[in-house]
C-alpha cells in the first residue's frame, strides 16, 4: 500500500511581504502540505524566519504545516514551533549530537517527528531512530537556499531509504530542485512527499495551481495512479 502523495510548496520561494495571501493561494491551488523552511545563519549560510512566521501563517490554511528546521541547536525551539502550529517538525541529523532525544521531544509535544539528511550524509545516520520518526526528508540540494539544481545522487538515496523503511508508516520526502521533470523518477524511487519552491512559485499567482498539478501528475503517473 503506497503512502498518500503530498505536494508541499516551500514558502521560501513566496513573496515574504505577502505570506498570508501566498499561503492561501497555494492552498487553493491544490497544495497538500505547506513547507516552511527555518534557517538560522549558523547551521546553514542563510537566515529565513522563525516561529512567529509559523504562527502568522497558521490561520491562513488548514493544510499540514511541514516545518523544516535548518537550525542548530534545534531542541530549545521545538516547543515554540509546536505551539505556533507546526504539524510536522523536522530536524537535521547533522544539527546536534542527540538526534534520538530531539525526535522523542517532538513526539512528546504531540507532533509528527521528521529527520532530514544533507546530501553528504549517509542513510546509516538514521538506522537507530526509524522507530521514532514519522518522516524522513532527503535533501537533494545543500540546504540554505531555494532555486538550486537537483543533486542526482539523491535518487539512489531515496530508493535505499525506502527499502530501510519497509512497511513502517513513514513519509519519505525530497527537498531541493524538485520539478515536474524529476518528480516521476522520485516517486518511482519511493518518495511520496515532494517539496517544491521555485517550481511552484513561478509565473505569478495564476500559475500556482498548474505548477502544482504538473508535479502531481508526473508523480501520479510514476505511481501508477494515472494512465
Ligand atoms: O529546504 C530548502 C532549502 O534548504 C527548500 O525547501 C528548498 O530549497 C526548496 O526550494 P527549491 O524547490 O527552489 O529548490
Ligand atoms: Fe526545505
Amino acid at each position: 500500500m503506497q503512502r498518500a502523495l503530498a505536494i508541499a510548496p516551500s514558502i521560501l520561494a513566496a513573496d515574504f511581504a505577502r505570506f498570508g495571501e501566498e499561503v492561501r493561494a497555494i492552498d487553493a491551488g491544490g497544495a497538500d502540505w505547506v513547507h516552511v523552511d527555518v534557517m538560522d545563519g549558523h547551521f546553514v549560510p542563510n537566515i529565513s524566519f522563525g516561529p512567529q512566521v509559523v504562527r502568522a501563517i497558521r490561520p491562513h490554511t488548514k493544510k499540514v504545516l511541514d516545518v523544516h528546521l535548518m537550525i542548530a541547536p534545534a531542541d530549545p525551539y521545538l516547543a515554540e514551533f509546536a505551539a505556533a502550529g507546526a504539524d510536522i517538525i523536522t530536524v537535521h541529523a547533522e544539527a546536534g549530537p542527540h538526534l534520538h532525544r530531539s525526535l522523542q521531544a517532538i513526539r512528546a509535544l504531540g507532533k509528527k517527528a521528521g529527520v532530514s539528511l544533507n546530501p553528504g550524509t549517509p542513510e546509516s545516520a538514521i538506522d537507530y531512530v526509524l522507530d521514532l520518526v514519522d518522516l524522513v526528508l532527503v535533501m537533494s540540494v545543500n540546504p540554505g537556499f531555494g532555486g538550486q539544481a537537483f543533486i542526482p545522487s539523491a535518487l539512489d538515496k531515496v530508493a535505499r531509504i525506502k527499502a530501510m523503511i519497509g512497511d513502517r508508516p513513514i513519509d519519505l520526502e525530497v527537498d531541493g530542485g524538485v520539478t515536474a521533470d524529476n518528480a516521476g523518477a522520485l516517486a518511482k524511487a519511493g518518495a511520496n512527499a515532494l517539496v517544491a519552491g521555485s517550481a511552484v512559485f513561478k509565473g505569478g499567482e495564476s500559475a500556482y495551481a498548474g505548477n502544482i498539478a504538473a508535479i502531481r501528475s508526473a508523480a501520479e503517473r510514476a505511481r501508477g495512479e494515472l494512465v
